[in-house]
């Protein structure tokens, strides 16, 4: 089915400005080069990157992540090994934006320094450090090297539904205090409700709210993508993430192009056209997708048992290979706790899984 493209001539404002509580200024991330390498399996082209860089960059996205899903050096057995390096790809995001900033990923464990520097003289400009929520003392020595670089730099704690906003504070000190400038509490498996991160971002501003910036990155697995981003900004976030047409892990991340419109209605100011990126939402960021980003009861699942977003290809893959059920994997994976680095343990439930019977399979469920 061909949709036509939204006709600017006859598009007309017609909804009351008068309740729009202005002032915000945000700056806006968009991530589906870098969380959407999980759902697209790691297989961006470098027609796709090009494609997709320029028709974020002519929409006026402000900064575009672009790395192997679980970032710098994800490409391996592991993981899932990349279609194009990660350096190739950065390079064209590099060369195609005029305006944007490229943004890379690392998780200490995963990439290298060398990889940070690589990234650098590849042309990203903003050095993403990942870190379980509470592992942010392991991110040290990468912000010390970033900063030495002259790289801007944003902090992720990952799995910050796990931690209540205390400890969330805490850990964003630590980042600060290693020379990051900007701390994202990161809804990983899109599992907090509105309040609980609001309470989140709260907190993490008011420790080092004057000292450094404060961040959003919110998964869509309980539909609460756009909710929670507009109540994380109320509570002091200004740095935003999302993914066009949700395009990341999980059942995707806050639609970019939704938030975008949602702050135009409240006079928020992105800098990003709305028009224009609603017409890069269906006639380049969709062709590039394998499929929509579902929440279906897999995804839906995740966010009721706090499951790390990027395990529902893994989770998928050991359901398939074992002929047990990928919900009860996830909510087995929930109840453990499990965080990134632990997909191996994904087969281990799966294999547990085939020894049982339906009737114990339920029973374990219901106690997830
Ligand atoms: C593997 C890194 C992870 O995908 C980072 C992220 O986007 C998240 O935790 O949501
Ligand atoms: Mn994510």
């Amino acid at each position: 089915m061909t949709t036509t493209p939204v006709d600017r001539d006859t598009l007309t404002r017609t909804w009351s400005q008068t309740d729009a509580d202005s002032g915000l200024d945000l700056r806006l991330t968009d991530t589906c080069l870098r969380d959407g390498s999980h759902h697209k399996r790691h297989q961006f082209t470098a027609q796709e990157v090009h494609d997709i860089v320029e028709a974020l960059d002519d929409s006026g996205v402000p900064v575009i992540e672009v790395t192997h899903g679980d970032g710098l050096g994800g490409s391996s057995f592991n993981y899932g090994f990349s279609r194009t390096p990660e350096q190739e790809l950065i390079t064209i995001a590099a060369e195609t934006a005029k305006r944007a900033k490229i943004a890379f990923l690392m998780l200490p464990g995963v990439g290298t320094k060398d990889d940070i520097r690589a990234a650098q003289d590849n042309g990203g400009q903003i050095c993403r450090i990942a870190t379980h929520c509470t592992e942010a003392d392991t991110s040290r020595q990468h912000f010390g090297l970033a900063r030495e670089l002259g790289l801007e730099t944003v902090g992720f704690l990952m799995m910050s539904h796990t931690q209540p906003p205390e400890v969330l504070a805490q850990q964003a000190r630590i980042m600060v205090e290693a020379g990051n400038q900007c701390v994202y509490v990161v809804d990983s498996a899109g599992a907090l409700v509105m309040e609980q991160t609001a309470d989140r971002v709260a907190a993490v501003v008011a420790e080092i709210g004057h000292e450094a910036t404060v961040g959003f990155h919110g998964h869509e697995n309980l539909g609460l993508g756009v909710a929670n981003t507009v109540i994380a900004a109320r509570a002091g976030a200004t740095q935003i993430d999302g993914s066009v047409r949700r395009f990341g892990a999980g059942a995707g991340n806050t639609p970019l192009e939704a938030f975008v419109g949602v702050c135009d209605k409240l006079g928020w100011k992105t800098g990003i056209d709305f028009l224009t990126i609603v017409d890069a939402s269906e006639d380049v960021i969709k062709p590039a997708m394998p499929e929509e980003c579902q929440l279906d009861r897999m995804t839906l699942m995740m966010g009721y048992a706090g499951v790390y977003s990027s395990f529902l290809k893994h989770a998928g893959n050991a359901a398939e290979r074992y002929g047990v059920s990928g919900a009860k994997i996830l909510l087995e994976a929930g109840r453990r706790k499990l965080i990134g680095g632990q997909e191996d343990q994904l087969i281990d439930i799966a294999l547990m899984l085939q020894k049982l019977d339906q009737t114990e399979q339920d029973k374990l469920a219901a106690n997830s």
